[in-house]
This record gives structure tokens, C-alpha cells and sequence, in this order.
């Protein structure tokens, strides 16, 4: 199986503060589903920036796909970004007077790359995609800020999903739902993520959700090592 992620001795510190990852090595397989946990605060969601490419490392090599986003320009991240990834926000971040079908069209405008890999429109694959989440077609024409947190959150599903993007990036996308709600959301994700081979990185504060992933890392443990 190939190496989605590889990170060897990475740094990061947020301005004027101490160093909030120090990570020495870590490996991660194409087609994983990861469960990153960790207490509040302990840098969870800036590891998921550094992945993504939002925030560059301070030292070390981050290779996502075989480039590291550490040696690219803030330019060259941003494309990286929209041809190969998908990122679930914990608040969606979806465009709440756009349709939910053109919310998740949107991740395909600034990828040629994405739009070249459809096999069909743009807006039938979107539909696709709401239909396999099992979000009700009636609302597809909607503004999505009609729809309830759990309907929104298959929208950025979705947006998320549209494209085949190689790598999946989930931020506690499941906090405001109950806890079959959650686990019926995380089948349909796992499901389209098998079908359309991308790599999941999901994290959580929720432990009950551990098990259904195939890899779990706790973020002190990955710090930890920088330690020894
Ligand atoms: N944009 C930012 N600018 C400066 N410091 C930041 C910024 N974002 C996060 N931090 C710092 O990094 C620390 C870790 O934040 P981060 O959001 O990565 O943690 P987390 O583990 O995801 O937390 P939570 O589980 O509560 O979402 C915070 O305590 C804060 O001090």
C-alpha cells in the first residue's frame, strides 16, 4: 500500500508561543480511516491545518502525496489544497444562501484537476453524492441555511467528497449530533470514501466513535516521541 502521509521531525509553534507539535515521525497508508484524538487545546486542529496546507511547518518534511507542503509556496499549497483534498469544518463553513447543490459544486471552482476526474456534470455528480448521504432530493434547490445542523453536514459531506479528492480531512464534524446520528453519518462517510478510495483523517473528542476506525492515534503520543 502506498504512503499518503509522511512526516519526519516536524515543528510547528503558533507565533510567539511554544512549540504545540513537535511530531519526530509518522506514516500514514493510502485508503486508512484515521481517528486522531486528543484533549481540547492540545493542537489537534493545527495538525489538520498543516495537512491541509492552511499553516506551514516550522521545521521538518510533511509530504502529503509525495510533496511536501513544507517546501511549497503559500500559492502552490492553496492548489494542492483544492485538487487533492477534502475538508469537512467542524461548522461546515458552507455558503448559507447558496444552494446546497451549488455548495457543493463549489469545491470543484477552483479545480480543474477535480473537475476533469467526473464522469458525469458537475451537478449530477453533486446529486449523486446527496443521494448516496441520503439527503432528500426536495431539498437539494434550498438555500442550505434552511436545512438542520445534521442535513447540513452531509452537504459538506459532500462538498467535501466531490472530485475524488485523495485525502479527506474531517474536524469533529459530528459534535452537534446525538450519538446515533454520528455513527450513521460516519457509515455513509466510510462507505463513500471506500468507493471513491480516499484516505480519511478524522478528529474527535468522542471515544465511542475509536472502534470503527482502522487507525487510532492519540496527538500526545505522536509528541511524545519527540521526547524520547
Ligand atoms: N489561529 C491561531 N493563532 C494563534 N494560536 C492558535 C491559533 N489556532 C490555535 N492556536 C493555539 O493552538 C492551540 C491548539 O489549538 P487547536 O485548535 O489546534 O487545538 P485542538 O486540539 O484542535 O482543540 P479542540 O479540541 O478544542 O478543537 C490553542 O490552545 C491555541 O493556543
Amino acid at each position: 500500500m502506498s504512503t499518503l502521509i509522511s512526516i519526519r521531525d516536524l515543528r510547528f509553534a503558533w507565533p510567539g508561543q511554544q512549540a504545540i507539535l513537535q511530531i519526530p515521525h509518522f506514516e500514514l497508508a493510502a485508503g486508512e480511516r484515521l481517528f486522531i484524538k486528543g484533549p481540547s487545546g492540545s493542537g489537534k486542529s493545527t495538525l489538520l491545518g498543516l495537512l491541509a496546507g492552511i499553516q506551514q511547518a516550522n521545521s521538518g518534511q510533511l509530504k502529503v502525496l509525495d510533496r511536501d507542503l513544507s517546501r511549497l509556496s503559500g500559492r502552490a499549497r492553496d492548489r494542492f489544497r483544492a485538487d487533492h483534498l477534502g475538508y469537512i469544518f467542524q461548522q461546515f463553513n458552507l455558503l448559507p444562501f447558496l444552494s446546497v447543490t451549488e455548495n457543493v459544486t463549489s469545491a470543484l471552482i477552483f479545480s480543474r484537476h477535480k473537475r476533469r476526474k467526473l464522469q458525469a456534470s458537475a451537478t449530477a455528480e453533486a446529486e449523486r453524492l446527496l443521494n448516496e448521504l441520503q439527503l432528500p432530493s426536495a431539498l437539494w434547490t434550498q438555500p442550505v441555511h434552511k436545512l438542520s445542523i445534521g442535513q447540513q453536514q452531509r452537504v459538506a459531506a459532500a462538498r467535501a467528497l466531490i472530485g475524488l479528492p485523495e485525502l479527506v480531512i474531517a474536524d469533529e464534524p459530528t459534535s452537534a449530533l446525538d450519538a446515533d446520528s454520528r455513527a450513521a453519518f460516519i457509515e455513509l462517510l466510510f462507505r463513500e470514501c471506500s468507493r471513491q478510495h480516499s484516505t480519511l483523517v478524522f478528529v474527535s473528542h468522542d471515544p465511542a466513535l475509536e472502534p470503527l476506525f482502522s487507525r487510532v492515534v492519540s496527538l500526545s503520543e505522536l509528541n511524545e516521541h519527540a521526547r524520547c
